[in-house]
């Protein structure tokens, strides 16, 4: 009856802006993919709707009714219970999706405890990141997270995420955004890459809200420099910041890099994993 699930962290390996809608909302042009680690979700059978949180970053975070997680659960329910815990691996605010995820997560666990079918055509209302958390697999991401394309040309991406301990509001970011007409992706191509040609042809797409971000909080800055610095191939801001991710050329050199990372700077909060489905 229980089930358990992970709700892997959402990484924007390219964010382009490409226009605005008249409700304000942003239209995007983003290519994700998933890391090997993320929140843990467990569900079980209960009278009554509760959420539990605990881990690195549980404290701070709404146990009532405004968590994602009891919004997801209370929008598919029709008077079902279910007690959910949470272990908060992810840090919060900080461009990874980990709020969306935990949606997505609580969306299908609850659908499995309930055997209600795995259709949520309200995933959107959410968030805008639950679609694309539901699949949790690489993708090419359109609209405002509504349209929503597999991608199979990517490699498995050894990878290091880290956070400096600074949260960001992601509309802060987006109204801060000085222009909201960007190129969108680059050609795609379309056979499976290496390592280092997804990683050349990453670079040359953007992320149009890395300035934006980094203008709220410098410190993205040095976390890039820090990254490149650890040999990274590739380093840049996901989603509306402020954590950046690296790329490097096996799991061997990230897990160094990760090592190196944390030791000088032992306040930030540093991971290293693989992205890809
Ligand atoms: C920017 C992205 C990119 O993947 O990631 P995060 O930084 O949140 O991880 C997402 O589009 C975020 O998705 P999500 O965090 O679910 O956003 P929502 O809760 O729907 O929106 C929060 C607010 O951000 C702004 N917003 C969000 C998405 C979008 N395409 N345009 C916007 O202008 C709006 O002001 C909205 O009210
Ligand atoms: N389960 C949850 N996990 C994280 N954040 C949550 C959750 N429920 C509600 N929130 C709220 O959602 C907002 C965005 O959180 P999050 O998804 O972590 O951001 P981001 O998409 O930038 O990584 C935060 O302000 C947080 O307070």
């Amino acid at each position: 009856m229980h089930n358990k699930r992970i709700a892997r962290a959402k990484i924007n390996l390219s964010l382009h802006v490409v226009g605005q809608r008249e409700d304000g909302y942003h239209l995007l042009d983003s290519i994700v993919a998933f890391a090997d680690f993320g929140d843990e979700l467990t569900f079980a059978p209960a009278e009554k709707l509760d959420l539990r949180i605990s881990g690195p970053f549980g404290s701070g975070l709404s146990d009532g009714k405004d968590n994602l997680i009891l919004r997801a659960a209370q929008r598919l329910s029709t008077g079902q219970g279910a007690q959910i815990d949470l272990l908060k691996n992810l840090p919060v605010a900080s461009g990874i999706g980990g709020g969306s995820a935990d949606a997505a997560a609580t969306l299908l666990g609850c659908a499995e405890l309930w055997r209600m079918p795995n259709s949520f055509d309200f995933a959107l209302d959410l968030g805008a990141d639950v679609p694309i958390c539901l699949r949790s697999q690489t993708l090419r991401m359109q609209g405002i997270g509504d349209v929503i394309s597999p991608l199979w040309c990517l490699p498995a991406l050894p990878m290091v995420l880290v956070n400096s301990g600074d949260a960001v509001s992601t509309p802060e970011v987006f109204s801060r955004l000085r222009s909201k007409e960007n190129a969108p992706l680059g050609k795609m191509p379309n056979a499976e890459m290496t390592i280092g040609a997804a990683v050349a042809w990453i670079a040359q797409q953007r992320n149009d809200l890395e300035q934006a971000a980094t203008d709220i909080v410098p410190r993205i800055a040095d976390v890039l420099a820090t990254l490149h610095g650890s040999g990274a191939e590739l380093a840049r801001m996901s989603g509306s910041g402020a954590s950046c991710f690296g790329l490097y050329p096996s799991i061997d050199a990230a897990e160094m890099a990760a090592m190196e990372i944390s030791k000088r700077q032992p306040n930030w909060w540093v991971r290293a994993g693989v992205l890809g489905d």
